[in-house]
This record gives structure tokens, C-alpha cells and sequence, in this order.
């Protein structure tokens, strides 16, 4: 198959298939979290694991980045045992790629089974109580470029990634917000973490003074060229999506001002902070790997034992302390009363003997496919 990325009209679901089988054909690693990497922030990548590479070029459809500080490659690898796909370098309008190319890699990451979305980028800070080297966490943005029609959604809507009209109030995960904002004080760095509104703008012109003051009036509070668009395509695939904007210069609001924005100072105060943001974006994604567990239970440190007269599916599901509402997402059918067969006594047996979709099995047990009895003294949640 070519290399060469694909022309706008031709973005088909084939398309994306095509990449996504590619790359499973080439790497049997099947990342559930994404990172896009902004500009001189890449080297996030070097700290997976057991790393697969493949440069831009090589991947077929896929554009090439052709700005400084953008590497071009795609790391495959695990970061804390979380299995990840990087970005390393990402794609912007004022390459002269268009709304659908930008995005591309996004919907080839959902095909590949990714679940979360992490993007870090590079922007000049609006805020006046903001600096150099601060790190903004995304908590809503303002697609310039979408409001005045150059949304990547528009054209036939591909149903099979997402609906038609996509609520955009919700883009970035509240959850996930108040994951790395706990994380942040866990890592004794919050004095420089700040959060905001990532205003994305097409580039590659950095602001005038009044385009700058205008963007802050808007309600802006660091200004960009990238991340609005793929964060639109991913919360149309599902993904779930963190952001985090480097404050690499202040943009410039006063008409004598002699400060200069520029490409250079853009990556020199990425080299200053670029530990700090990994090591941040590496305990979420350890984080994010863990949460499904406190998720399911409705209380970790439990010690009720179980009592022997339950013997129904969905007596089963919160007796063992499984949260309510979680409870029917995990059965394979409701109310059933079908009686638990005695002669059932190991793990893999019991999920799906509690009618717990087979889906969902491996994904509750720590490992997979074991036959280890259930030993008859282990009656609470934590064991
Ligand atoms: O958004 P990222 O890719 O981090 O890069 C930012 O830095 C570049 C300008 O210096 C622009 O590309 C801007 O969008
Ligand atoms: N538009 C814009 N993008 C940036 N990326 C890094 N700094 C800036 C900036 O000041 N303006």
C-alpha cells in the first residue's frame, strides 16, 4: 500500500481500517491510551517500555510532520505496564494538511482499541496571572477554527465512529481532571498547575496585540495551533480525553511591548518543563490502569463475609460489593435467578457462573484463563 497520506476525500472508514490493520499486523501490542506529544514535548516516548517504532513514513496513509521539535514517529510501547501509543509529533492546519488529515491518527487509535486520549501542546499564555513554564490543565477549549466552519466533522457523518451532533460540553474528562489535579499535588508541583481554556487558532502567525487581548476577552486563557481538532474527533470516536497546555511564553497584549513570540523560546521553555510533564503524565497513565478496580467496587477494604442464602445472580453482583449501577453493565442478563451449580469452585468458573459477560471476565481478574481453586477460607472483597 502507498505511504502517502490520504487526500482529504478520500479519509473513508476503509481508510482508517487499513492503517489500524497495518499496524496490528505489525506489533501485537494493543494500547487502550494515547499520547499525543506537542511541540519539543516528544520525549515522553523514550519512557515506554518494550518499545515498538514506526517513522511516519512508513505507516501507510499516515501525513509527515515537517515542523521543528515534531519528530514524526509512532511509539508503541507500555508506560507503568499500561500498554500506550505516542505520538511523536502531530500534524497542524498551517502544514497545509487539511481538518481531516489532522486528525487521522485519532481514529486510527480508536480502531486499535485506545480508550483514553492524553495530548500535551505548547501555548502562549492569555492569563495575566499565568508564566512561562506553567502547566494549564484543559478543562474546556475554543475550536476558533470549528466556529467559523472548519470542523473536522463536517461532511457525511461517518456513523460508525460517532452521531452526527456532538455535545462538546463534556470534552474534557471531569474525572480525569481531578485525577491529575490529585496527582499534581502528590508530585509537590501544583504552584506551577493551573487550569483553564486552550484556545486553538490556525497559525502559523502567532497573535497581533489585538488578537490577543480579543482572544482574552473571549475567555481564553493560553492560545495554540493544534489540539482543538483532534480532541473534537476523539470525543466523536468515544475517547475519553486529558489535556495539558506548556505555558512556553506569554503572548504579547501591549502595543509597546518588545517582546517578540517565536518558534525558538517555544522550545527552550519545553526543555525546561518536559521532565515535569512526563513525570506527571506517567503516574496518571499508572492512575488510569488501576482505576477500573476501585470503579467496580463500592468499597475496596470491605470484610462483610458472604452470606451463605445468596444464591441468586444479582444478589451475587452487590453482595461482593459491586457498585449498583455497575452491577447490570456486568451481567450478561438481569434479574436472572438461575442457582449458583455447586460443583463450580474456580475463577474463570465464577464469572461467567455469576452470568458476568465473558467480555468482562478477564478484564476483573488480575490474570487471565487461571484454574487456581478459590481456596474456601477466602470470603471478603479485598481477597
Ligand atoms: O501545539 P503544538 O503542536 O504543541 O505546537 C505549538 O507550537 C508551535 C508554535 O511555536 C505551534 O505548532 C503551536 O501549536
Ligand atoms: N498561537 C500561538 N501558538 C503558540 N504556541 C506556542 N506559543 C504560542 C503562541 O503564543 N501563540
Amino acid at each position: 500500500m502507498e505511504n502517502s497520506s490520504p487526500a482529504s476525500n478520500r479519509c473513508s472508514y476503509e481508510d482508517y481500517e487499513a492503517t489500524a490493520d497495518w499496524l496490528r499486523s505489525k506489533t501485537a501490542q494493543r494500547p487502550k491510551v494515547a499520547i499525543i506529544c506537542g511541540s519539543g514535548l516528544g520525549g515522553l516516548a523514550e519512557l515506554l517500555h518494550n518499545k515498538v517504532v514506526f517513522p511516519y513514513k512508513d505507516i501507510p496513509l499516515f501525513p509527515q510532520t515537517t515542523v521543528m521539535g515534531h519528530q514524526g514517529q509512532l511509539v508503541f510501547g507500555t508506560l507503568e505496564g499500561q500498554q500506550c501509543v505516542c505520538m511523536q509529533g502531530r500534524f497542524h492546519t498551517y502544514e497545509g494538511y487539511d481538518l481531516k488529515q489532522v486528525t487521522y491518527p485519532v481514529r486510527v487509535f480508536s480502531l486499535l482499541g485506545v480508550k483514553t486520549l492524553i495530548l500535551t501542546n505548547a501555548s502562549g499564555g492569555l492569563n495575566s496571572s499565568y508564566k512561562v513554564g506553567d502547566i494549564m490543565l484543559i478543562k474546556d477549549q475554543i475550536n476558533l477554527p470549528g466556529l467559523v466552519g472548519n470542523n473536522p466533522l463536517c461532511g457525511p457523518n461517518e456513523d460508525r465512529f460517532g452521531e452526527r451532533f456532538l455535545c462538546m460540553s463534556d470534552a474534557y474528562d471531569p474525572d480525569l481532571i481531578a485525577l491529575a489535579q490529585q496527582t499534581a499535588e502528590e508530585q509537590g508541583i501544583e504552584e506551577f498547575m493551573q487550569k483553564g481554556v486552550y484556545c486553538m487558532v490556525s497559525g502559523p502567525t502567532y497573535e497581533s496585540v489585538t488578537e490577543g487581548r480579543a482572544l482574552r476577552t473571549l475567555g481564553a486563557d493560553t492560545v495554540g495551533m493544534s489540539t482543538a481538532l483532534e480532541v473534537v474527533v476523539a470525543r466523536h470516536c468515544g475517547l475519553r480525553v486529558l489535556g495539558f497546555s506548556l505555558i512556553t511564553n506569554m503572548v504579547v497584549t501591549e502595543y509597546d511591548s518588545k517582546q517578540r513570540a517565536n518558534h525558538a523560546e517555544v522550545l527552550e521553555t519545553t526543555r525546561m518543563r518536559t521532565q515535569v510533564l512526563e513525570g506527571l503524565v506517567t503516574k496518571i497513565v499508572a492512575k488510569i490502569r488501576r482505576e477500573v478496580v476501585p470503579l467496580l467496587w463500592s468499597s475496596g477494604k470491605t470484610s462483610r463475609p458472604l452470606s451463605p442464602n445468596r444464591t441468586t445472580q444479582s444478589d451475587y453482583g452487590t453482595h461482593f460489593g459491586l457498585r449498583r449501577d455497575v452491577v447490570p453493565l456486568l451481567w450478561s442478563y438481569r434479574k436472572t435467578s438461575r442457582p449458583l451449580a455447586p460443583n463450580r469452585t474456580t475463577q474463570s468458573d465464577y464469572g461467567t457462573h455469576f452470568g458476568l459477560r465473558r467480555d468482562v471476565v478477564p478484564l476483573l481478574w488480575s490474570y487471565r484463563k487461571t484454574s487456581r481453586p478459590l481456596a474456601p477460607n477466602r470470603t471478603i472483597q479485598s481477597d
